[in-house]
């Protein structure tokens, strides 16, 4: 089983589960070893005209040209279906199959604005990482109620790092905190609910990133410690000794944003 869950079916409706439950997952090992390096080689085998450089990273688009309106669709290649339809088989999160993947490379020094996704999306996203780790951070809008207290514990239930109920309640009360993730290779964050609407999400174009607002430092390093199937250039390496407070990315980070255009256009004059 891919995405184990203890007691409750990843169901979006069941209403009884707790809102940390229904806003982040985090599983630090979805992909196998296996997977991992025909995923990589797939990407990197892709024709050079795949890629779109951008100011600070380069992209991928698979699945068709997303339009505020819905999507352009062009079929998923089956290395890239044989990941999302895990993803949509085994989370349940989905409404409908996975139909638009963004593939993003950054170098060490790279990262990507604080932002929220397009309007077009399903509100639900899934992140595969792959190579070097990195920490994505998420910061409450503007509109919403600053958070004083910036402390939060980490709730860690079986494979899924869960924010804990301080951040819950404060999710629920409007006093949204800043949080942020380790993103270690492997690993799968998604996200939905209120840390995909009312929060923006980012990585720093800094080749250092500090843990100190983490909420899944434990077990993300523990997955990262025990795996002996990662290169050591992908370690994380400490910047301090115990407790760890940072890490420094010494190599490429690739990763995937599985998502869903839930309007999807057949014809491109039928706007
Ligand atoms: O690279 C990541 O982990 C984030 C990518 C992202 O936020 C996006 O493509 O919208
Ligand atoms: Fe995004």
């Amino acid at each position: 089983m891919w995405i184990v869950s203890t007691s409750s079916p990843l169901d979006p409706s069941h209403d009884n589960l707790p809102l940390f439950i229904r806003v982040l997952f985090f599983l630090p090992s979805a992909l196998s070893f296996a997977l991992r390096y025909s995923t990589e080689k797939q990407i990197y085998n892709s024709p050079i005209s795949k890629w779109t450089a951008l100011k600070n990273r380069r992209l991928q688009n698979w699945g068709g040209v997303v339009h505020e309106k819905g999507l352009l669709p062009q079929a998923l290649p089956p290395w890239l279906t044989k990941i999302t339809e895990r993803i949509y088989k085994d989370t349940g999160l989905f409404p409908s199959a996975i139909n638009h993947v963004l593939i993003n490379e950054y170098f060490p020094d790279q990262g990507i604005m604080p932002h929220q996704d397009g309007p077009a999306y399903f509100p639900v996203a899934a992140i595969l990482s792959l190579g070097c780790p990195a920490v994505m951070n998420f910061s409450p809008h503007l509109k919403l109620t600053a958070c004083n207290d910036v402390a939060r514990n980490t709730e860690i239930d079986t494979d899924f790092v869960s924010l804990k109920d301080d951040l819950n309640n404060d999710i629920s009360s409007n006093h949204h905190c800043p949080f942020s993730v380790l993103l270690t290779p492997c690993s799968l964050l998604i996200f939905k609910d209120e840390a995909y609407l009312d929060y923006l999400h980012g990585i720093e174009d800094t080749t250092v990133h500090h843990l100190d607002n983490v909420v899944n430092t434990f077990e993300a390093m523990k997955q990262h410690k025990n795996s002996c199937l990662l290169g050591s250039e992908d370690r994380v390496e400490a910047r301090s000794t115990d407790p760890i407070m940072s890490i420094q990315r010494t190599s490429t980070r690739i990763s995937l944003t599985c998502r869903l255009v839930s309007k999807v256009h057949k014809n491109l004059f039928k706007f």
